[in-house]
């Protein structure tokens, strides 16, 4: 494989690129480890996350840090080489919609999460996506975060090598490309990429880096304006998804998903095609119309199928 290499990205000036999420405490850090050492400033109330989505994203600029010491870019450059080839996520959820007219199911590898804490105890990661599987699932979304979700990029290598076939979505804060990198490195088939998070140049230059080493985009928004905005990107090997939770207040609300799809940036959607997933909170077989009926092609869903005991009986039950 080549040297990964990104080229310079034009932009046209009027892509909005509003984002409610600050990347960076306004004061910085305040604290760092020097070996032994914990350096520690006084930080004023104002440098607090102002919710959780912007906890996690504070935290990712040093967990990245950490991973660069441990896999700098030139080991995941060989790691790469070395992954599965990547398979076509989209077109699997297209084929799962055509073949049984429901929507092409997403099942989430979830363990825990902030608005739940701990949803499955004893759990394990491969079987839990070989059940997923046999109950028809044609994606799998695996969590990677360690410190909120108590997952891992382990996760990933562990279910492609275990012959798991459904292709795999790296559910991750993404923020740089290194993370897209570990993602491709470890197996994944897909990544998720955060409107709330990312104004249109990362998210443009994330969807080309991605691009470049085999990887698609599933990109989440919460909002109309969110999706107005991302509908102005070049949507090459990207779907999109509608998170019915908010991430700032863990408010879920599936009616989100109507509302959206509803607008006029939803109606756009529609006509140009673009595969939509309905995420968070759906729960029964009649979410799953609902959110069909909104105009989605694909679902995500992971606490109501993730804590049943009997997980493929639970996914044939929710698809049936
Ligand atoms: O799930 C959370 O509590 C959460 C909190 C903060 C950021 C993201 C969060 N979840 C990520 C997701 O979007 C869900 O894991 C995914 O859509 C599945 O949702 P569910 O079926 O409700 O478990």
């Amino acid at each position: 494989m080549q040297p990964v290499r990104c080229q310079a990205i034009q932009v046209p000036a009027n892509l909005a690129t509003e984002v409610t999420i600050r990347r960076r405490p306004p004061e910085g850090i305040g604290s760092q480890a020097c070996g032994p050492v914990d350096f520690q400033v006084p930080l004023s109330a104002a440098n607090k996350p102002a919710n959780i989505l912007e906890e996690i994203v504070w935290w990712k600029a040093q967990e990245i840090e950490s991973f660069k010491e441990r896999q700098p870019m030139l080991r995941l450059q060989m790691l790469m080489k070395l992954a599965p080839p990547p398979r076509d996520f989209i077109g699997a959820l297209r084929a799962s919609q055509q073949r049984t007219s429901r929507p092409g199911l997403i099942a989430e590898v979830k363990k825990a999460s902030p608005s739940k804490g701990v949803i499955k105890e004893n759990f394990d990661p491969v079987e839990i996506a070989k059940a997923y599987e046999a109950g028809g699932a044609a994606c799998l979304s695996v969590l990677t975060d360690r410190k909120y979700f108590q997952g891992s990029f382990d996760y990933l290598t562990a279910i492609r090598q275990a012959g798991v076939a459904c292709p795999l979505l790296c559910k991750e804060f993404i923020v740089e490309a290194y993370q897209l990198f570990k993602a491709r490195a470890a197996g994944a088939d897909a990544v998720l990429l955060i409107a709330a998070v990312l104004p249109n140049k990362d998210l443009e230059l994330l969807i080309k880096c991605a691009g470049r080493v085999g990887l698609q985009c599933l990109i989440e928004v919460h909002t109309v304006p969110e999706l107005e905005r991302v509908l102005q990107l070049d949507l090459e090997g990207c779907m999109l998804g509608i998170n019915n939770r908010d991430l700032q207040t863990f408010k879920v609300d599936l009616n989100n998903n109507k509302v959206i799809m509803d607008s006029a940036p939803g109606q756009q959607v529609k006509e140009r095609g673009i595969m939509m997933a309905g995420e968070s909170g759906i729960f029964t077989p009649e979410d799953v119309a609902f959110v069909q009926g909104a105009g989605c092609g694909a679902i995500l869903v992971g606490e109501s199928l993730v804590k049943q005991d009997d997980i493929t009986a639970a996914v044939e039950m929710l698809l049936a």
